[in-house]
């Protein structure tokens, strides 16, 4: 059972030299190769609680790491830092459910996986290991990176973030991190252009060389790497449990899951989940208004050759959305030489077409939508006035597109996937319900809190008594330079990151 790329079917690694690596040498992403062999018994989980289905969970998705290891680092992962017991705690809203995936130190579902991936790094390290890990960031990524991996010996966090590209908050939040082996740049350029930088510094065997002259390798923090990617299966199958426990479904009752989608990690750790057995009738993937994946899901062409637009839901403001490279080697049949033309097209052209037999495959699990700012803005304010329930804006994209769905008279069971706490984008909230804007946003923050009676989390509510690192804007080709003097820094000393005590 090894994992291989999604471009060259040759490569075999395990899963701990998969997720050191972060990426495969020619560009490719790790994958395990014929997913639905691999089943999780759910009857055995009835009742378990959010860690004992983690165990299950990734015993299966990453067999060569020993059991009790993987066993304390879930533990360490989830014991106690998250605000609620279950993790990921599901909500009946109105005539559907609500997955709250934004209880952990940062606030948005990123949390889930950024807790665990430094835990499994950390079994993945051999002693003299040195690694620089990456991550480019639409808002949500780059703080629950630099949360996870701050202080974790023999690692090195530096985060590339599009400048004027996140909210304020997700902003304050990077530059007041903590941590001496923790770095942050705003970049004069998209997420997409970070993004790329990122894994184009990764096939670069002339940066990797002057790397290694600081003994230090790279990996990555975004769900490209795989180890980001699994611990996100997990709470599909927690979710699932929770509605049986709960008695609002049957056990083997098919439900959908709508996710808000940039990169489209989140809804692809749905797809895990169903391969792995879990009764899923549709994933639908809520785009906000750069469509691409949902002209992609709709037509089978992908094409980006469009203008890139700021959205109220910047953390999903991607045009390349990374995952669908590992959707398109599951249902092209594993066919790595396909998907390395494909890919090869999107970056020569932009643009690429897949077969119809590979959209027919991807149209049997999928169903995509997207929503533009004033269907969200509508979104935030229905809910809230209808069911009380206050949603942030990638959320909204979400309940958006789920209304639309339904409309085409699909009754089965619906899960949306809460990405984020509203208090990270309190402007579009307050806009949203018609609320006076006025002042920073936290003062927004605290009128929210008048108004709706929802505690802000504490990780959020101390954040206005904080002093920012100065920003540094740097050009994305600054990037590899940038990453290079941080290794060097971080580094220097070895003993100040070997010390380091991250728990
Ligand atoms: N939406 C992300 C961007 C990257 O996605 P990832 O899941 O691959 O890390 C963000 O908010 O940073």
């Amino acid at each position: 059972m090894r994992y291989t790329s999604t471009r060259d079917q040759r490569v075999t690694k395990t899963s701990q030299q998969a997720i050191k690596q972060g990426i495969s040498e020619e560009g490719g992403l790790f994958v395990l190769p014929h997913l639905t062999d691999y089943r999780i018994a759910l009857q055995d989980l009835l009742g378990a609680d959010y860690e004992t289905i983690a165990q299950h969970v990734l015993m299966t998705l990453l067999p060569d790491f020993n059991t009790a290891s993987l066993k304390k680092a879930i533990h360490l992962a989830y014991r106690q830092n998250f605000s609620d017991k279950r993790i990921t705690p599901i909500r009946k809203v109105g005539d559907f459910h609500v997955l709250e995936l934004f209880h952990g130190p940062t606030s948005a579902f990123k949390d889930v996986g950024l807790q665990l991936l430094p835990q499994l790094m950390r079994l993945a390290l051999d002693l003299e290991d040195r690694i620089m890990i990456l991550a480019a960031t639409s808002g949500d990524t780059g703080t629950a990176a630099l949360q996870g991996f701050k202080n974790v010996p023999q690692t090195g966090i530096t985060v590339f973030y599009p400048d004027h590209g996140v909210s304020p908050i997700q902003e304050q939040q990077m530059l007041t991190t903590t941590g001496k082996n923790t770095r942050v740049f705003p970049i004069a350029g998209n997420f997409d252009q970070a993004q790329s930088a990122v894994k184009a510094l990764f096939t670069d065997t002339g940066f990797a060389a002057r790397l290694q002259a600081e003994q230090v390798t790279l990996s990555a923090a975004n769900s490209i790497n795989i180890g980001r990617l699994i611990p996100q299966v997990v709470y599909y199958f927690a979710a699932y449990l929770q509605l049986v426990n709960s008695h609002a479904i049957q056990l083997g009752e098919p439900v959908n899951f709508t996710v808000p989608t940039g990169n489209f990690g989140d809804v692809l750790a749905g797809f895990y989940a169903k391969a792995l057995g879990l009764p899923i009738h549709k994933l639908i993937a809520a785009a906000n208004a750069n469509r691409e994946i949902a002209d992609f899901l709709d037509t089978g062409i992908y094409d980006r050759n469009r203008p890139f637009l700021k959205t109220v839901a910047p953390s999903m403001d991607i045009q390349i959305s990374s995952n669908l490279e590992r959707l398109l080697y599951y249902k092209s049949g594993e066919d790595s030489a396909y998907v390395a033309m494909l890919m090869k097209d999107l970056a020569k052209t932009g643009r690429y077409q897949v077969r119809s037999d590979v959209l027919a495959a991807i149209q049997a699990d999928f169903a995509g939508g997207f929503a533009t700012d004033e269907q969200v803005a509508e979104a935030i304010a229905k809910v809230w006035q209808q069911d009380g329930y206050l949603m942030d804006p990638h959320t909204a994209v979400g309940y958006s597109v789920m209304q639309q769905y339904r409309a085409t008279g699909d009754t089965t069971p619906n899960v949306l996937l809460a990405t984020a706490s509203p208090y990270k984008f309190p402007r579009a909230v307050t806009k949203a319900l018609d609320l006076p804007v006025s002042g920073d946003d936290f003062s927004l923050m605290k009128q929210l809190q008048q108004v709706s009676g929802l505690a802000i989390p504490a990780n959020l509510a101390r954040l206005a008594g904080m002093t920012p690192q100065p920003k540094h804007v740097i050009a994305p080709a600054a990037m590899g330079t940038a990453i290079l003097d941080a290794a060097k820094e971080v580094f220097d000393d070895d003993s100040r990151v070997r010390s380091g005590n991250n728990r």
